[in-house]
């Protein structure tokens, strides 16, 4: 199955649902916007959004004299596409580079590290990955099985070693190796615990000091996650000044909608998304690709 099949079996529900009030008459009329925006708003993507697009969309269809709904659907994926910003720069490409992933726990943060790292490293980039969970021991030994799959190297400290001085540790290290791109990998925390997120803070400017490459702080966020995603990012980026997003498990039972009311409430742009447990299972972020694969593509 492609990556783009993935995401789409990942988004079904929420098509399904947008495809019944694009099959239902066909004629475009006040219960079908009704019935978008309702849709919109289930789907995660918070009422604001979906009144906005709802309304724009509802002028463009008066402007163009769209008046059959399958006339709507592809505006619906274009418009929507255009709430997410663009990212500036790729940290992952644009090298030298070191990335923060920063989540709750379970988000999919080591498993990104870690398909990441295999792409770097068939890209031919030097690539090294850094264990800052240093408060659990199966967190580092998990994220070493990920850099052994990648061909990656993992640097880390033992168990309940300080997360900042880890961090400077990887970075002192991987400049003196003049290595592309470190990634390094936190520990999972609850936005809601303030104790860990001053940690974490820490973690980030030790980080920003002592790189002289960019640094890049990404949260890792689960799509199945629901409304309490944007909470949740609301929180890390109040506290961290993120710099994008990559969102998990939009192979699953994901709405979709979530990732859209994040990235644009928060002007975050998507860098990456998760579509599997395995290293190929990453994809680079298209706007329309989603947004199509959110609405479906008609008949
Ligand atoms: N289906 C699916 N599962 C994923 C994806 N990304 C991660 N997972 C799974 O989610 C679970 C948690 O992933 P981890 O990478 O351990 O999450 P974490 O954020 O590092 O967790 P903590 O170490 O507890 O903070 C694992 O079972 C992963 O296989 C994805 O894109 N799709």
């Amino acid at each position: 199955m492609g990556l783009l099949d993935s995401l789409k079996v990942g988004l079904k529900r929420s098509r399904e649902a947008i495809n019944e009030i694009f099959y239902m008459g066909g004629e475009v009329d006040e219960d079908f916007w009704e019935d978008l925006e309702d849709t919109l708003v289930m789907g995660d993507m918070g009422a604001e959004l979906a009144l906005r697009v709802t309304d724009d969309l509802r002028d463009r269809a008066a402007r163009e004299n769209l008046t059959r709904a399958e006339q709507i659907r592809d505006a619906l994926a274009q418009r929507l596409a255009a709430e997410f910003p663009e990212a500036a720069r790729d940290p992952f490409t644009d090298v030298p580079s070191c990335v923060l992933f920063v989540g709750i726990n379970g988000a999919g943060k080591t498993t990104t590290v870690g398909k990441l790292a295999g792409r770097a490293r068939e890209a031919g980039l030097s690539c090294v990955i850094g264990g800052a969970d240093t408060f659990r021991a199966a967190a580092i030994e998990q994220l070493q099985v990920w850099g052994e799959r990648a061909g990656v190297e993992v640097i880390t400290r033992e168990r309940g070693a300080d997360p900042a001085s880890v961090c400077y540790d990887v970075v002192e290290a991987a400049e003196k190796r003049a290595v592309d791109l470190v990634l390094i990998d936190t520990a999972g925390r609850l936005h809601t615990s303030s104790d860990l997120m001053r940690e974490l803070a820490k973690v980030v400017g030790v980080t920003r000091k002592r790189s002289s490459a960019p640094v890049s702080v990404v949260l890792v966020i689960d799509a199945t996650t629901g409304q309490n995603g944007l909470n949740q990012a609301r929180e890390f980026n109040d506290a961290l000044e993120l710099d994008g997003l990559i969102v998990t498990k939009l192979d699953g039972t994901a709405k979709g909608g979530i990732a859209l009311a994040i990235s644009s409430q928060l002007g975050l742009p998507i860098y990456r998304i998760g579509v599997g447990e395995s290293l190929d299972d990453l994809q680079t972020f298209d706007a329309l690709d989603f947004t199509r694969a959110l609405v479906g593509e008609g008949m």
